[in-house]
C-alpha cells in the first residue's frame, strides 16, 4: 500500500513538518520541525537575526515564508546540507512523541509519499514526478526507530 499524506488535518497528517509537534534541539526548542528546517537556511549568514524570527512566528507557513524569502541571504552551502538538516528535525520529532512514533511504526513496510502539488523535491509534485524525499526520510526513520527498538530489547534480554 501507499500513504500519502499533506496537510495536517488530513490523514496522516501527523507525518508533516507543518504538524504541531514541538522539537528541541542543541537547546533550541522549535514549535515544528518546519519552523526548524526553515530558520536553518541562515545560519552564518548576514540575515542571522531572521533565525529567532522563525523560531517565533505562529504558524509553520509564516515560517516557511520567511524561509523562502529569495531576497534574504541563505547560507551558500544549503543544497549540501538540507537534507541532514531535515533528518535531525524527522527524527528528534519521532523520537520525542511517541503517540506519533505509534503511527510511523505501524504503517508497516507501506511507501510513504509526501502528496505536494507543488514540491517536485520533498514531496512528489502534480504529477507523481518529484523524488519525494520526505516520503522516503520518514520511512528511513521508521526503519532506524526500529532498529534502535531491537537494539534496546537486546540489551534487556542480555541482562
Ligand atoms: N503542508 C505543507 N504546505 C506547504 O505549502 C508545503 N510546501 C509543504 N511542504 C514542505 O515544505 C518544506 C520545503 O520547503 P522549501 O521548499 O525547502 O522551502 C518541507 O518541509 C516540505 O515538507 N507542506
Amino acid at each position: 500500500m501507499t500513504i500519502y499524506f499533506y496537510k495536517v488535518e488530513e490523514p496522516y497528517g501527523c507525518f508533516s513538518n507543518f504538524s504541531p509537534h514541538p522539537i528541541q534541539i542543541d537547546g533550541w526548542c522549535w514549535q515544528t520541525v518546519e519552523h526548524y528546517y526553515q530558520a536553518h537556511k541562515f545560519v552564518g549568514t548576514t540575515d542571522e537575526a531572521l533565525i529567532r524570527t522563525i523560531k517565533n512566528v505562529s504558524t509553520p507557513m509564516e515560517a516557511a515564508l520567511l524561509g523562502r524569502d529569495r531576497t534574504r541571504n541563505h547560507r551558500p552551502d544549503w543544497e549540501q546540507v538540507k537534507q541532514q538538516i531535515m533528518w535531525r528535525g524527522v527524527l528528534t520529532k519521532f523520537l520525542t512523541h511517541p503517540d506519533i512514533q505509534q503511527i510511523l511504526l505501524n504503517t508497516g513496510e507501506d511507501v510513504i509519499v509526501e502528496d505536494s502539488p507543488t514540491d517536485y523535491y520533498w514531496g512528489c509534485g502534480e504529477d507523481q514526478t518529484g523524488e519525494n524525499h520526505l516520503g522516503k526520510m520518514l520511512m528511513n526513520v521508521r526503519q532506524h526507530i526500529r532498529q534502535h527498538l531491537a537494539q534496546a530489547n537486546c540489551k534487556l534480554v542480555d541482562r
